[in-house]
C-alpha cells in the first residue's frame, strides 16, 4: 500500500477527505513520543517491575531496538493469534513503525511486548502479567480507599445527582491510566478541567431511562423507574432484588425489538473500573435495565486495561471495603452469578483496528443492546476512527456505522475529537493549552 493510501485508510461514508489517519511521522509530534519515547520508558518500567530471566531479558531488548530503530518485525514462532494477526496486518509488516497508523502501531507494540515476556509460551512466564505490579499498587492505594468510602455518602444525594455523580466519576475515572501517567512523569496530571468539552449526559440517561420506563419499577411496585437523571428511586441501594429488575425489565422490547440491555466496553482497570462497576450496579439495580454485558480485554493491553482478573480484584476489593462499596460488590457478584452481568473478552478488544471493521459476532453483540457505552480514549479512537477529523465533524456521521445506540465517556489523550461546536473548539484553541492531549479535558458523547 503507498504512503498516501495508508494516510486515507479504508473508504468510509461521510469522512471528510481531509480526515487523513493519523501516524506518527512527525518527530517531536504527540504520536511520534508515544512511540518513541513512551514506550522505551515503559519497556524499562517492565524490566523493573518483574525479576525477568535474561531470555526474557534479551527479547525486551530486542524490543527496544526494534522500536527504536528497526522495522515492524513478525511475531516469532507458533502463537495461537498468528492468523488474527495476518488478517489484522494491513500491509504494515516490514515498515517503518512511525509509518504505520499511530492506532496500529501502539497496538502491535502491546503484542509485542507480551511476546518480549512470554506471556503466551507454554513456560513459567505464562500468563504473567507485565503490568500486575503496576496495577496492583493502584488498586490498594489510598485514593481507592477515599474513594470507596465516599460511596457511604451516596443515597443522600437525590436521583438527578446521583445520576449525575455516577457518570462524572465514570467520565473521570479515565484519568486513571498507567500508561498515560508514564509520560506525565512524577507531577502526576494536569488539574482537570470540570467544564466538559461535549455534554450529552441528558441524552444518555434519557435513553436509560427509556430502557427503565419500558419495564415496570425496579422495585416491582408499578412506578416509573426512571425519569431522567432528576426522577425515579435512583438509589443503588433502594431497589429490588436481581430477580425482581429482571422480570419488570424483561418483557418490554423498548428500542424496536432490543431487550433491556446495556453494553460497558471498559478501559483501565482500577480506579476507572471501580465507577464503571458501580454504574452497573446502578443500572441493573435502580433503573430496571435487565442485562449488563462488560467488555474487558482478554490479554495485558496498554499498561492498565481492565481483563477478567482486573474485575474480580475489583468485586474483592469492595467486597473487602464494607460499607456501600461492600453492598454493591456483592450484588455484582449475585448479578454475576444469576448472569446479568455478563463479562465478555472478545479477540478483537486487542485488535488495531478501528470498531468499524470489527467481526460479525461482536457487530450482533452491539447490535442487540438498547445501549453500547465506550469508555475511554482509545475506544473512542476506535469509535469515531483514529483520524484528523474537522472537530466539528458530528459525534453521529463519525458512529454513523455503529449498530446501535452509542455513548462515549472520555478525557482527552489523544489528537481525534469530534462533536464539539466551533465556539467551544475557538475557546480551546484560543486556551493555548494542549487540550487534546493532556487528559484535563472530558467529554460525553451519544447518538441514539
Ligand atoms: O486508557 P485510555 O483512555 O484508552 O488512553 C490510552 C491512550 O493513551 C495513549 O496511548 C496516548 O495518550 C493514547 O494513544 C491512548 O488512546
Amino acid at each position: 500500500m503507498a504512503d498516501g493510501d495508508i494516510r486515507r485508510g479504508p473508504g468510509r461514508l461521510g469522512v471528510p477527505s481531509d480526515a487523513s489517519v493519523i501516524l506518527s511521522d512527525v518527530p517531536g509530534s504527540f504520536t511520534w513520543k508515544v512511540l518513541h519515547e513512551r514506550h522505551p520508558a515503559l519497556i524499562q518500567k517492565v524490566r523493573d517491575a518483574t525479576p525477568y530471566d535474561p531470555d526474557r531479558l534479551r527479547a525486551l531488548d530486542l524490543l527496544l531496538g526494534e522500536i527504536t530503530e528497526g522495522v515492524i518485525g513478525p511475531l516469532r514462532g507458533a502463537t495461537h493469534d498468528r492468523d488474527l494477526w495476518e488478517s489484522w496486518d494491513r500491509g504494515h509488516l516490514g515498515r517503518r513503525w512511525d509509518d504505520a497508523p499511530f492506532l496500529w502501531a501502539e497496538s502491535y507494540f502491546y503484542r509485542k511486548l507480551l511476546a518480549a515476556v512470554g506471556y503466551f509460551d507454554p513456560g513459567p512466564w505464562w500468563g504473567v502479567d507485565p503490568f500486575e505490579p503496576f496495577k496492583q499498587a493502584e488498586l490498594f492505594g489510598g485514593a481507592v480507599d477515599d474513594e470507596l468510602r465516599a460511596l457511604d455518602g451516596f443515597s443522600a444525594l437525590s436521583p438527578g445527582e446521583q445520576a449525575q455523580a455516577l457518570t462524572l466519576k465514570a467520565l473521570w475515572g479515565n484519568r486513571a491510566d498507567l500508561g498515560f501517567l508514564i509520560s506525565a512523569g512524577g507531577s502526576g496530571l494536569d488539574v482537570r478541567v470540570p467544564g466538559l468539552v461535549a455534554d450529552d449526559s441528558a441524552l444518555v440517561w434519557s435513553m436509560i431511562d427509556d430502557l427503565s420506563a419500558a419495564g415496570a419499577s425496579p422495585a416491582g411496585d408499578g412506578s416509573p423507574a426512571g425519569g431522567g437523571p432528576a426522577a425515579g428511586d435512583g438509589s443503588p441501594t433502594g431497589g429490588a432484588s436481581a430477580a425482581g429488575g429482571r422480570s419488570s425489565a424483561g418483557g418490554a422490547s423498548p428500542a424496536g425489538g432490543r431487550s433491556s440491555r446495556v453494553c460497558l466496553v471498559a478501559d483501565n482497570a482500577g480506579n476507572e473500573l471501580l465507577p464503571d462497576l458501580v454504574l452497573i450496579d446502578h443500572l441493573l439495580h435502580a433503573r430496571g435495565v435487565e442485562e449488563v454485558v462488560l467488555h474487558v480485554k482478554p490479554s495485558p493491553y496498554y499498561v492498565s486495561d481492565a481483563m477478567m482478573a482486573d474485575v474480580v480484584a475489583c468485586l474483592r476489593r469492595m467486597s473487602a471495603a464494607g460499607g456501600r462499596a461492600g453492598e454493591i460488590g456483592g450484588r455484582l457478584r449475585e448479578a454475576m452469578g444469576s448472569g446479568r452481568l455478563l463479562v465478555r473478552a472478545h479477540a478483537f478488544a486487542c485488535a488495531p483496528l478501528p470498531y468499524e471493521e470489527m467481526p460479525g459476532d461482536l457487530r450482533e453483540d452491539f447490535a442487540s443492546a438498547s445501549l453500547t457505552i465506550m469508555k475511554g480514549d482509545l475506544n473512542y479512537r476506535r469509535l469515531v476512527g483514529d483520524r484528523y477529523w474537522p472537530p466539528t465533524t458530528p459525534f453521529a456521521v463519525a458512529t454513523e456505522y455503529f449498530p446501535g445506540p452509542v455513548a462515549a465517556l472520555r478525557t482527552l489523550k489523544s489528537e481525534v475529537v469530534v462533536g464539539l461546536e466551533a465556539g467551544t473548539v475557538t475557546a480551546l484553541e484560543a486556551s493555548g493549552k494542549p487540550w487534546r492531549v493532556s487528559g484535563t479535558h472530558g467529554l460525553i458523547q451519544a447518538r441514539s
